[in-house]
């Protein structure tokens, strides 16, 4: 086997939660990659138990608090945590050399710019959501939004488990960055979140964003073009979380091939114009 043939090594940040246990089960199941670290915060009742015993599989991996451990024998760390878990693990990750896959949420513009800097010395993938379906979505999404560029006003309306602390979803807000920029607008400027008492009448040049929470709901994102006799509904639904891991295992894998930079799915899927 040569060197580029071998797995790659990943760690796992949040290793306890949602996305951190389909991560795992994801990572066990693909020879391409090995789990060679899991970690998440002081505190955490999993600290110490075996990475893979939700997935009821052994591994030589347990659970630490200590994230230079996790990390010291990783090439590419993925985190679904917080934003400030996030910069945690990257200062971590950027003295040891990892590379790292970033999936968590509910960044501010000023904190997403900071992502870029530390892309500058380890190469980083960084999308709000993973999985091949949403990002073909934000493909029909941009052919929708200029072909109906008049006549139709636009609402973005996403649905999330009861847990989820940030709204709109990323995928949203992404969603919304989309749309606008194939009209040639600036979402900073036609964005509206809410919605409360006399509004007045819609103005056509706004996007819209509603917010729905509650139960086990995966995550469901439906763009709504709504013209005068027709409606457009553009929809992806997830039912598991299993596509977010894998598409977080393929863009670890696509790390491989890069040093520096910072990547979206779209440069993993080839789906950059
Ligand atoms: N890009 C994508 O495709 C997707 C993105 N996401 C995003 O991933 C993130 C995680 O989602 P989910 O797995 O549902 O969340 P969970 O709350 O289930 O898991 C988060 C994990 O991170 C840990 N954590 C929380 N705060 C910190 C911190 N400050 N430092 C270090 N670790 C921390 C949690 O530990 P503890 O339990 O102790 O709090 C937990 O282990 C969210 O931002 C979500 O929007 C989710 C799905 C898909
Ligand atoms: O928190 C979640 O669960 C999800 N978060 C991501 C987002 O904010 O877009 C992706 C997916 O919708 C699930």
């Amino acid at each position: 086997m040569s060197p580029s043939d071998a797995p790659v090594r990943i760690a796992i940040a949040g290793a306890s939660g949602r996305m951190g246990q389909e991560l795992i089960a994801a990572v066990l199941q693909n020879p391409a990659v090995q789990l060679v670290g899991a970690f998440d915060r002081a505190g955490s009742p999993s600290l110490g138990q075996d990475a893979g015993v939700t997935s009821g599989q052994h591994t030589s991996v347990a659970i630490t608090a200590d994230v230079a451990q996790a990390l010291h024998n990783a090439q590419v760390f993925i985190d679904f945590t917080r934003p400030e878990g996030t910069f945690q693990h990257l200062e971590a990750a950027r003295t040891l050399g990892v590379k790292a896959v970033i999936g968590t949420t509910g960044f501010s513009d000023e904190e997403k710019t900071r992502i870029a800097e530390f892309a500058a010395q380890n190469a980083i993938v960084f999308a709000p959501n993973m999985s091949v379906g949403v990002n073909v979505t934000f493909k029909l999404l941009e052919l929708a939004a200029k072909a109906l560029s008049t006549g139709y006003d636009i609402e973005v309306i996403e649905a999330h488990h009861r847990h989820k602390v940030d709204a709109p979803s990323g995928t949203a807000l992404k969603m919304g960055e989309v749309l606008a920029e194939a009209l040639g607008r600036d979402l900073k400027d036609c964005a509206v979140y809410e919605r409360y008492g006399h509004t007045g009448e819609r103005d056509p040049s706004t996007i819209g964003f509603s917010t729905i929470r509650g139960g086990d709901i995966v995550g469901d994102h439906t763009v709504l073009f709504a013209g005068t006799g027709e409606r457009i509904e553009i929809s992806h639904k997830s039912s598991s979380r299993a596509g977010y891991a894998q598409g977080s295992v393929r863009a670890a894998t696509f790390l491989q091939r890069q040093s520096t930079g910072l990547f979206d799915m779209f440069d993993v899927l080839g789906l950059r114009d």
